[in-house]
């Protein structure tokens, strides 16, 4: 088997969030938006990676002081200011995959040109305590983005969180909602089998964290029901070790960065990939991607804007498919 993974760079950008989701570390009450130069600090920082990863609170500019902030620096609202930093990480060599949370359809629309790939969790397909506060975690929310992502032909990155008061049945339902949206729209690249890791000071910072049994069956469950080129990618940072994950069909572990942490798991450091690479044994190939599959630069899902760099790239020895 061959797993894949993509360079990046982990781009925090606000904490602001609309939602309150229980388990989550990275959410905070006060705060604002990191500024351009910050940015592109960290963007200049990035020399070996290929991904900026844009990671935000949802809906942050339903805030009044975000509002605030963004008019002062002269952007109409957050996605003006998102384009704005996805220009900047082109210019410098970086593709960008955004994780926006729920969005607009126009807003998905003027992302799109500027992003290699897009993504957001759909968590469960089902509704949870854990999200009693958290109007953008209600699945038919996200199932609409997901299906938008799918209309305008944006490579798509979702997943679940496992271990957050579901049921296995309402795993295995979930993993067929996303099996549908694969076959009826054939946008979505790979889905992340995330597990919930507590972190202190939430709701749920004493919550059980699933088992490695209940999280080997999500990936063979994964695996079976979703189109064989959909990768079932699962966090290395969050499990002990790989192997048996990908001997359950997991065949990619996402973004690694030399740069920045985890900002959603700090407190889990990416492994490096050497370590990777002793686990796998010799039985399987580390490989790296871009933030595009290798079937949708075949295909052109990609803009104007960002065909110079990622046929660059593609060119490249290593990334050809
Ligand atoms: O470093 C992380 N990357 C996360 N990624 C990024 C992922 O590792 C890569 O950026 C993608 O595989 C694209 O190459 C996500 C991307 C999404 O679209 C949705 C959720 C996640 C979650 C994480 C995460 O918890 N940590
Ligand atoms: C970007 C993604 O990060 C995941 N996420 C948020 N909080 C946690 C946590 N405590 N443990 C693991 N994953 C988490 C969610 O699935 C979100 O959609
Ligand atoms: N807030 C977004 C979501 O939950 C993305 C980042 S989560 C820390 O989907
Ligand atoms: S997981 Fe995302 S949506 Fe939920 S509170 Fe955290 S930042 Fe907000």
């Amino acid at each position: 088997m061959i797993v894949t993974y993509s360079r990046n760079v982990f781009i925090p950008l606000t904490r602001v969030c609309r939602n309150k989701c229980y388990y989550c570390g990275f959410r905070k009450d006060d705060g604002l938006v990191m500024e351009a130069d910050e940015v592109e600090a960290l963007l200049r920082a990035a020399k070996n990676s290929t991904e900026a990863l844009f990671t935000f609170g949802e809906g942050a500019d339903e805030f009044s002081h975000v509002r605030e902030w963004l008019k002062e620096r002269g952007f109409r609202d957050l996605t003006d200011f998102v384009v704005f930093l996805n220009r900047l990480a082109v210019r410098h060599g970086l593709l960008p995959h955004t994780n926006a949370g729920v969005i607009s359809r126009e807003e998905m629309r003027r992302l799109k040109d500027w992003n290699a790939s897009m993504g957001l969790m759909l968590e469960q397909a089902v509704e949870l305590e854990c999200h009693a506060e958290s109007p953008g975690k209600k699945p038919e929310e996200r199932i609409r983005v997901i299906r938008e992502a799918g209309r305008l032909e944006i490579p798509f990155t979702t997943g679940i969180l496992v271990g957050i008061g579901e049921s296995r049945e309402d795993r295995l339902y979930s993993l067929e909602v996303i099996a549908d949206l694969a076959d009826n729209y054939g946008h979505i690249q790979e889905v992340i089998v995330q597990n919930f890791s507590p972190k202190k000071g939430t709701r749920m910072e004493s919550w059980p964290q699933p088992s490695i049994e209940d999280m080997i069956d999500a990936v063979r469950y994964a695996r079976r029901v979703l189109p064989d080129d959909v990768a079932v990618q699962i966090p290395p940072n969050l499990v002990e070790d790989i192997t048996p994950f990908v001997d359950a069909g997991a065949n990619d572990i996402g973004g690694i960065s030399e740069v920045t942490p985890d900002y959603i798991n700090p407190e889990h450091p990416w492994p490096t990939l050497e370590k990777i690479e002793r686990s796998l044994n010799g039985k399987h190939l580390l490989r790296e991607r871009l933030p595009i599959h290798p079937r949708f630069v075949v295909e052109g899902w990609y803009s104007e804007a960002l065909a110079p760099l990622i046929e660059a790239y593609s060119d490249e020895e290593g990334y050809r498919c």
